[in-house]
């Protein structure tokens, strides 16, 4: 039987704050997951984005092949990712490109080829992120801390934030004895993570309990929400109280466009639990560590660079 997970929808624009921290809070530790709505981007800006994105994977290979990834930004071709190295398999049916953060962009798709390109990634990616800030004070209130705890202790100061476009295209790539996801299963590495599709299904999350099969629940969109997701880092930040939960892309046999925005901490930030994350009966699981140094980590473990 396919299985629905129906996800809290937090509302970023409500005036009762304290119960949408609450509600966060909840979702947080049930899930891991959210919807938010109201937060602030244009549903025509998501569209034009999902356009341009669209028309850069739409490019021919050599063209494409010129932006490839450097310094954790710009291309990288189908299968070159195994988001799960455990898997067997040549690699995830997806093609992606990483922006950010601007000001040390080293490469853009040519003007001549992609004339609103850069424009429209500069705008969304700056009004993503005012979403991700505002979003980050709600998770300081849920966490019973001052609102503005990420801004005051230096964590934004220059926030890691990439956002990434992603391309998983409609064949059938898998045969009888390999499956082929468009991203295998993992978690996000980082604090937080915003997520919106072109509508096509694919994503599922697997709540799981230890010794029994894994269950996948599908996440569906919904209209004019992102998705949020709690990462590693933040797991880790708050003691496990927020958990950062296991997803995945299936293939469905439709063209899937997504634009997922990472929001990490400065590189030379020290994360080390937050205070009201535990107690004399709940101590520190995990030293403290600069974030810069547990994403390098994260990403050599899957890119092997
Ligand atoms: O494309 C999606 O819906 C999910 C992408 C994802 O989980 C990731 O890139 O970390
Ligand atoms: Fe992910």
């Amino acid at each position: 039987m396919k299985q629905v997970l129906q996800l809290p929808i937090l509302d970023l624009s409500s005036p009762d704050r304290s119960s949408i921290a609450n509600c966060l809070r909840q979702a947080c530790i049930e899930y891991g997951f959210f919807y938010v709505v109201n937060h602030g981007v244009e549903e025509e800006l998501v569209e034009q984005v999902l356009d341009e994105s669209s028309k850069f994977f739409s490019l021919p290979l050599e063209e494409k092949m010129k932006l490839l990834r450097k310094e954790h930004r710009g291309y990288t071709p189908l299968f070159s990712e195994k988001l799960d190295p455990q898997s067997t398999s040549k690699g995830d049916s997806k093609e992606s490109y990483y922006i950010g953060p601007l000001e040390n962009m080293n490469q853009w798709p040519s003007q001549e080829i992609l004339p609103c390109w850069r424009a429209t990634m500069d705008s969304f990616y700056s009004k993503i992120l005012s979403a991700g800030e505002r979003l980050l004070s709600l998770v300081a209130l849920a966490l019973n801390l001052n609102e503005d705890f990420f801004e005051t202790t230096g964590a934004l100061d220059r926030p890691t934030a990439v956002l990434r476009l992603l391309h998983y295209p409609a064949g059938d790539f898998g045969s009888s004895d390999e499956e082929i996801l468009g991203a295998s299963a993992h978690s996000d590495y980082g604090m937080i993570t915003l997520l919106v599709s072109n509508g096509v299904r694919g994503l599922q999350v697997c709540r799981e309990k230890s010794n029994q099969p894994l269950v996948w629940e599908d996440v569906p969109h919904i209209n004019g929400t992102f998705i949020v997701n709690i990462g590693d880092m933040m797991e880790r930040w708050t003691n496990c109280l927020f958990r950062s939960t296991l997803h995945r892309v299936i293939p469905c046999g439709q063209e899937r466009y997504s634009l997922a925005f990472f929001l990490d901490p400065n590189e030379d930030f020290v994360v080390e639990c937050i205070e009201s994350c535990c107690n004399e009966s709940s101590p520190p699981r995990f030293p403290p560590i600069r974030s810069g140094d547990y994403l390098k980590e994260r990403l050599r473990l899957t890119y092997g660079s």
